[in-house]
Order: structure tokens, then sequence, then C-alpha cells
């Protein structure tokens, strides 16, 4: 199985970018966007539309590209909207059955 652990990689570069903004990082410009949380909402809107057609189109390279855009905004938006990614994790793994 693939390792995870870009995920985690990506939700620590995330956690920097919110301590430590720059001018330089897209994350940041999200992150200090004059809509709040709003432009990482919309993001994660415009991204899983894009998915969705890339998928329903059943284009691979696109689907995956677009899969990859969703789950980084993904991650951005849990930390615009104050959500640690932790809980979701606990919450996943209390869903077992
Ligand atoms: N995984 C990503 C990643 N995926 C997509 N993007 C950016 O997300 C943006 C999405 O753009 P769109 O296609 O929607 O383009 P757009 O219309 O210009 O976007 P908006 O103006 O609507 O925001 C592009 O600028 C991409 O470069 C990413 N930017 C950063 N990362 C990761 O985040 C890390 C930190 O990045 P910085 O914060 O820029 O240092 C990087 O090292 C990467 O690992």
């Amino acid at each position: 199985m693939r390792d995870w652990n870009i995920l985690e990689e990506l939700w620590q570069v995330i956690q920097d970018r919110a301590e430590h903004p720059s001018a330089e990082s897209y994350v940041s410009s999200i992150l200090t966007h004059r809509k709040g949380v709003d432009k990482s909402l919309e993001k994660v809107g415009e991204e899983a539309v894009e998915f969705i057609i890339a998928a329903k189109n059943q284009v691979p390279e696109r689907t995956i590209s677009e899969a990859a855009d969703l789950l980084f905004h993904f991650l951005v938006a849990l930390k615009a909207s104050g959500t640690d990614v932790a809980d979701v994790l606990d919450e996943l793994a209390a869903r077992r059955k």
C-alpha cells in the first residue's frame, strides 16, 4: 500500500504557513484571504466540481490531478475552519465496525 505520509507532511506545512505566513505562499494567501474561511470553502467547492467532472468523463490523469487539488484544498479548509485533522481521523476510527 502507498505511503500516506504525504498527507501528514502537507498538514504540517499548512500548520507552519498558518503560524508563519509568507507573501510567496499559496497556503498563506488562502488562510489570510480577505474573504476569510469562505475563500478556502469556495476552493473546496470548485475543486470538488472539477473532480466530479473529470471522474464522470473517465479521464484518468485529470481525475488524479483534480483529486490531488481537492485533497490539498480540503486540508487547507480544515485549517481555515479551525478543525484539527486529528479529530477527523479519530471520528473515522470511531466509526469502525
Ligand atoms: N499541493 C499543493 C497545491 N496544489 C495546488 N496548489 C495551488 O493551488 C492553486 C489552485 O489553483 P487553481 O487551479 O484553482 O488556480 P487559480 O484560479 O489561480 O486559484 P485562485 O486564484 O482561485 O485561488 C494553484 O496556484 C496551485 O499552485 C498547491 N499549492 C501548494 N501545495 C502544497 O503546499 C505546499 C506549500 O505551498 P506554499 O504555501 O505555496 O508554500 C507546497 O510545498 C505543496 O506541497
